[in-house]
């Protein structure tokens, strides 16, 4: 990758962070909550059966109480767990206290036992990021995983990003494997950009 393209992504990526860590634990609790219903909401998660979600880590939009009602609702619910090579393992949960633990960085992952799920049974996913503009772009943490990962889904799949809308960023510096997301969900709006025109 173009190093110059590199460290403007690497710069980028801080200043959302930076914005994403002002906002206080209530208020990320709040927001948060507010997220997870608009997700229950949507057509394409009461469809869907199969949905892959993430746990969240660090300050990200809080994922639990969804992944509880993703469960509750008798849809498979697949998280993710990192591998070496960049890759993402989607990996069947039944229980979010007897099929994790701490992984890498201490993201809460699927422990193995339950072996991986065909990327293409996934009728949804929903997608972690550090910043997102309306365009549909996405910027990762940097490693990559999410976008190897896209290239193995079925490409009809909707990808739902999540963040809080102080992560909305004029335009995200993007790379040619970086996928464009489908909707983006904060706690103001929900973004889809096939209404937009734009996929
Ligand atoms: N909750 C959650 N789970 C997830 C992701 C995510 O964004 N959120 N991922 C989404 O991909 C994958 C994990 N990706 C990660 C990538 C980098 C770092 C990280 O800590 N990197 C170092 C160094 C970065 C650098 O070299 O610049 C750091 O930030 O200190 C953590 C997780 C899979 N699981
Ligand atoms: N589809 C892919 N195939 C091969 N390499 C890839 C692919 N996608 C990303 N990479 C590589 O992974 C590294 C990180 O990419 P990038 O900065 O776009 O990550 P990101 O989207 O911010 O992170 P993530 O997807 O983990 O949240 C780069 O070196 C990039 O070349």
């Amino acid at each position: 990758m173009n190093e110059a393209k590199q460290s403007l992504k690497a710069e980028v990526r801080k200043s959302c962070l930076l914005q994403r860590a002002a906002l206080g634990e209530e208020e990320r609790e709040t927001k948060s909550r507010i997220i997870q219903q608009k997700i229950q909401n949507l057509p394409e998660f009461q469809q869907a059966q199969v949905v892959m979600l993430f746990l969240n880590f660090r300050d990200e939009v809080e994922t639990t109480a969804l992944a509880e009602a993703t469960i509750a609702l008798n849809k498979k619910l697949i998280l993710p767990r990192c591998a070496s090579h960049g890759l993402l393992l989607p990996i069947e949960v039944g229980d979010l206290t007897e099929d994790i633990e701490p992984g890498v960085w201490g993201i809460r992952e699927p422990k193995l036992n339950k072996g991986e799920t065909d990327p293409s049974e996934i009728d949804l996913i929903i997608v972690p990021g550090a910043g997102f503009d309306l365009s549909g772009d996405r910027l990762g943490y940097g490693g990559g995983f999410y976008d190897r990962f896209f290239m193995r889904l079925n490409p009809l799949t909707p990808r739902v990003a999540l963040c809080f809308e102080c992560q909305v960023i004029a335009q995200v510096p993007v790379d040619k494997h970086d996928a464009k997301m489908t909707m983006l969900i904060t706690e103001n709006d929900v973004y889809d950009f096939r209404t937009l025109g734009i996929q």
